[in-house]
């Protein structure tokens, strides 16, 4: 088995594409409109998403621009290998660090977070995927 993706509910699409692909480094995978529905979704990855890797899908609900993200969300973690330059270069994009570079707490990797349009935290952890073992901690 493998996790194929994470469903968000963005209350704007266009403004989801645009963070997570000019501000995350994503690409546009595909998108879709549902309306007998009335929803559109749009499928955002990293290296051509599925198989190899696990996509975002945004899911946006026609006519509705915002939602309660609740005390039960947490984050969806980004391996890069330098957290420091990749908040630079978030920052340079417009996005916006809501938690500083640095050791996690009581720890020594080192992982930021960045919060998306709709308040959607993700937190950027640092990783050497050429290091041995490193995909599998
Ligand atoms: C393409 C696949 O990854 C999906 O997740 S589509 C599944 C479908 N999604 C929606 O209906 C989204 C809109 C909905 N109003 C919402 O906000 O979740 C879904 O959940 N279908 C339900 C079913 O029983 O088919
Ligand atoms: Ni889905």
């Amino acid at each position: 088995m493998r996790i194929l993706h994470t469903m968000l509910r963005v209350g704007n699409l266009q403004r989801s594409i645009d963070f997570y692909t000019r501000v995350l480094g994503m690409q546009l995978l595909r998108t879709s409109d549902n309306p007998e529905y009335k929803y559109s979704l749009a499928f955002l990855g990293y290296d051509g998403g599925n198989p190899g890797q696990a996509e975002i899908e945004l899911t946006y609900n026609w006519g509705v621009e915002s939602y309660e993200l609740g005390t039960a969300y947490g984050h969806i973690a980004i391996g890069v290998p330098d957290v420091y330059a990749t908040c630079e270069r978030i920052r340079a994009a417009g996005g916006t660090i809501t938690r500083e570079p640095g050791p996690v707490k009581g720890g020594t990797t080192v992982i930021a977070f960045v919060t998306d349009p709709d308040g959607y935290k993700i937190e950027l952890i640092q990783r050497d995927f050429d290091a041995p073992g490193a995909g599998l901690r």
